[in-house]
C-alpha cells in the first residue's frame, strides 16, 4: 500500500472517530465485507480475518486512546511469549478471542465488535492457525504493514506450527503438483476450459466462493442454460468478408462488447490477484469493472493501470452515507472511470454449498450455541435502506462520471433507474449468488425488450447484461435483444488464476474469436446490425 493510502486510512479513522463510528470507512485493499448476516457467517469466511485496512486503523487509533479494552492475557503482556497450540486453542470464545498467523499470535478479543467482516466468523475461527485462509485474501506484508507491534501477544510454539501446517502443506502440495500439469494457456480452446483447470489449482475454500450460487443454485444454473434455449435465424448471402467487434462502453471503445464484471478476492486464485486482470485489460482494451471488496485496493489497480486504460468501480453502498460518501469521493479523485452500484445485496445470499463445506471443515464444538444475536443479520457494507434516490446523490458526489445500477432483475426497474438518473443498468443476478430463483437475466431482457423496447433503442442509456454468458454466441444473443455489452465474471477469475494476464489475454482472444465467427455464420458485420429478428426465444 502507498504511503498515500496509509495516510488516508488513518485520518479516515480518525475522522470516524469523531463521529463516534466503529466502523470500515473506505474501500481497503483487503476484501473484507462489512458484518455479514449471522446466518451467512460461514459465507463470508474466505473474507474472515479480512481485518480491513479501515477497520484495523480505526480499531488502532481507538486503542491507543483508550477506546478499546486492551488484551487482558499475561501473554499479552509480554510479546515475547511462546504460546502453545493448546492455550490459543482456549481462546475461542467472544471472551478471549485469539488466533494464530504466520506463527504469530494475535488477541483479537477487543476487535469483535469492530470487525467490518462481522463478529461471528471471528467467532468461528477463534483459538485457530488461520495462516492459510488469511494469506489466500491478503497480499504479503498487510499484516506488517497495518498493525503495530504491540498487537502480537506472542509466537505460536515451533511445535504447534509444523503440526497445524500439515494440512495445509498437502493442499499446496497437491496445487503444486497441479500447476506443474497446467496446460500452456495456448491450449485453452473454450472459457469454460479455464474453469475446468482452475479447478485443479484451486484449494476448496477458493473453489467453493468461486463457483457457489445461492441455495439450490437454480439460479446459478439456469443463468447459463436460458442462453440454450435461445435459437438463431440466420441470413444468408450477406458479404461478411469483413466483420467488426468493437464498441463503445459508457464511453469507452472496447474491441469485444464485453467487459470485465468486478469480483472480490481474486487473490484467492492467485497471487497478483485483481492486478492480473488489470494488466490482461490494458493489453487487450478491456474495461476493467474492480469489486469494492477486491483483494487489491483501487489505489493499488490505478498505480498499476495504462496510462489510458479506463478502470471502473463497483460501489457496495454503506448503511452510514458519511462513511460511502468518503467511499466515493476518493473513487473519484483516485479516477474510477465509472461507478457500478451493486444493488442486489441488501442481505448476502445464502451460499450453501460453501457454508456446509465451511461446517465440514470447522465443526462448531459440542456445547456452542447455534442461535445467534439478530444484530448480524445486516451488514454495514450492504446496506439495506437504498433507495431510487441514492442515484442522484452518488451523482451529485460523482459529477460526470456514469453512475451504473448493477443487479437488476425485472424490467420494471430498467425504467425506474432511467427516470433516475442512472447512466446504464446491470441486468443480473449476481450470478446466481444472492436470491435463488431469481430469472436469468437474458429473461429479464427479453421481457425488457417486450414490455419497454424504446429503452433499449435509447443509446444514451446502456443496458448490460451479466450471468452465464460463457460463449461467443450468448453475447450475440443478448445483443440481438438490445444489450450493450455484456459482463463476465468467473471466466475472468478462472482465466486468471491458471494463467495471470495471459489467461485474461486468451480469454479476450477466444471471445473475440467466437465473435467474429458466429457474426459471419449469422449474417452480420457490425454489431448494430445485430437484430431480435436474428432470434428464435420461443422457447425462453
Ligand atoms: C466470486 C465472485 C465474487 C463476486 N463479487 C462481486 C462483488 O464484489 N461485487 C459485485 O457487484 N458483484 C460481485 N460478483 C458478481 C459479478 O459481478 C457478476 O454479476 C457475476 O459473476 C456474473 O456471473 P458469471 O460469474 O456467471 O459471469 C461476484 C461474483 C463471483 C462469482
Amino acid at each position: 500500500m502507498s504511503s498515500r493510502s496509509s495516510r488516508y486510512l488513518l485520518g479516515a479513522a480518525r475522522q470516524a472517530r469523531s463521529c463516534q463510528s466503529r466502523a470500515v470507512v473506505r474501500p481497503y485493499s483487503n476484501g473484507s465485507p462489512a458484518r455479514a448476516s449471522q446466518s451467512n457467517a460461514r459465507d463470508w469466511s474466505m473474507m474472515l480475518f479480512g481485518v480491513s485496512i479501515g477497520g484495523l486503523a480505526l480499531y488502532l487509533y481507538e486503542r491507543r486512546e483508550g477506546l478499546v479494552p486492551a488484551a487482558q492475557s499475561e501473554a499479552a503482556k509480554k510479546p515475547s511469549s511462546t504460546i502453545a497450540a493448546k492455550e490459543l486453542e482456549k481462546h475461542n470464545s467472544r471472551e478471549s478471542l485469539w488466533v494464530a498467523i504466520d506463527g504469530d499470535v494475535y488477541d483479537l478479543t477487543g476487535f469483535i465488535d469492530h470487525h467490518p467482516g462481522g463478529s461471528q466468523v471471528l467467532i468461528d475461527h477463534a483459538g485457530k492457525d488461520v495462516t492459510s485462509l488469511f494469506k489466500g485474501i491478503h497480499p504479503p506484508g498487510t499484516i506488517e504493514k497495518n498493525l503495530e507491534r504491540s498487537d502480537k501477544i506472542g509466537r505460536l510454539d515451533p511445535q504447534s506450527i509444523a503440526i497445524s501446517n500439515q494440512k495445509d502443506d498437502a493442499s499446496a502440495e497437491r496445487i503444486k503438483e497441479a500447476r506443474k500439469k497446467l496446460f500452456g494457456v495456448d491450449s485453452i480452446v473454450t472459457l469454460d476450459d479455464f474453469e475446468k483447470y482452475a479447478k485443479d489449482v484451486l484449494n476448496i475454500r477458493a473453489w467453493e466462493y468461486f463457483s457457489t450460487g445461492a441455495e439450490t443454485e437454480t439460479a446459478l444454473i439456469n443463468n447459463k442454460t436460458a442462453y440454450d434455449r435461445i435459437f438463431f435465424r440466420p441470413r444468408v448471402m450477406v458479404d461478411v468478408t469483413y466483420v467488426d467487434t468493437h464498441t463503445q462502453i459508457l464511453g469507452v471503445d472496447s474491441p469485444i462488447p464485453v467487459y470485465v464484471s468486478p469480483t472480490a478476492s481474486n487473490a484467492l486464485g492467485q497471487p497478483l490477484g485483481e492486478i492480473a486482470v488489470t494488466r490482461g485489460a490494458a493489453s487487450t482494451g478491456i474495461l476493467q469493472i474492480l469489486s469494492h471488496v477486491a483483494s487489491k485496493s483501487l489505489d493499488e489497480v490505478m498505480s498499476e493501470k495504462q496510462d489510458k486504460q479506463k478502470v471502473g468501480w463497483q460501489l457496495y453502498m454503506n448503511q452510514d452515507r458519511s462513511k460511502a460518501e468518503e467511499e466515493i469521493k476518493h473513487a473519484v479523485e483516485l479516477g474510477a472511470q465509472s461507478i457500478w452500484l451493486t444493488v442486489d445485496t441488501t442481505v448476502l445470499g445464502r451460499r450453501i454449498r460453501q457454508m456446509q463445506g465451511e461446517a465440514e471443515r470447522n465443526p462448531a464444538p459440542n456445547g456452542k450455541p447455534l442461535t445467534q444475536p439478530a444484530t448480524n443479520i445486516l451488514s454495514q457494507r450492504h446496506a439495506s435502506n437504498l433507495t431510487w434516490k441514492d442515484i442522484a446523490w452518488i451523482k451529485s458526489l460523482a459529477p460526470g462520471i456514469p453512475v451504473v445500477v448493477k443487479g437488476v432483475g425485472a424490467w420494471e426497474d430498467v425504467v425506474l433507474a432511467k427516470e433516475n438518473g442512472a447512466d446504464a443498468v446491470v441486468l443480473s443476478n449476481h450470478g446466481g449468488r444472492q436470491l435463488d430463483f431469481a430469472h436469468a437475466p437474458i429473461q429479464t431482457l427479453y421481457e425488457l425488450h417486450k414490455n419497454s423496447p424504446d429503452i433499449l433503442k435509447d443509446r444514451s442509456f446502456q443496458v448490460f447484461v451479466d450471468g452465464g454468458i460463457r460463449r461467443g454466441t450468448d453475447v450475440l444473443k443478448a445483443l440481438c435483444l438490445g444489450a450493450s455489452a455484456v459482463g463476465l465474471g468467473r471466466p475472468f477469475i478462472y482465466a486468471a488464476t491458471g494463467w495471470g494476464s495471459d489467461g485474461v489475454e486468451k480469454a479476450v482472444q477466444i471471445m473475440r474469436k467466437e465473435l467474429e465467427v458466429s457474426m459471419r455464420l449469422l449474417g452480420v458485420t457490425k454489431l448494430d446490425q445485430l437484430r431480435p429478428e436474428l432470434l428464435d426465444c420461443s422457447k425462453l
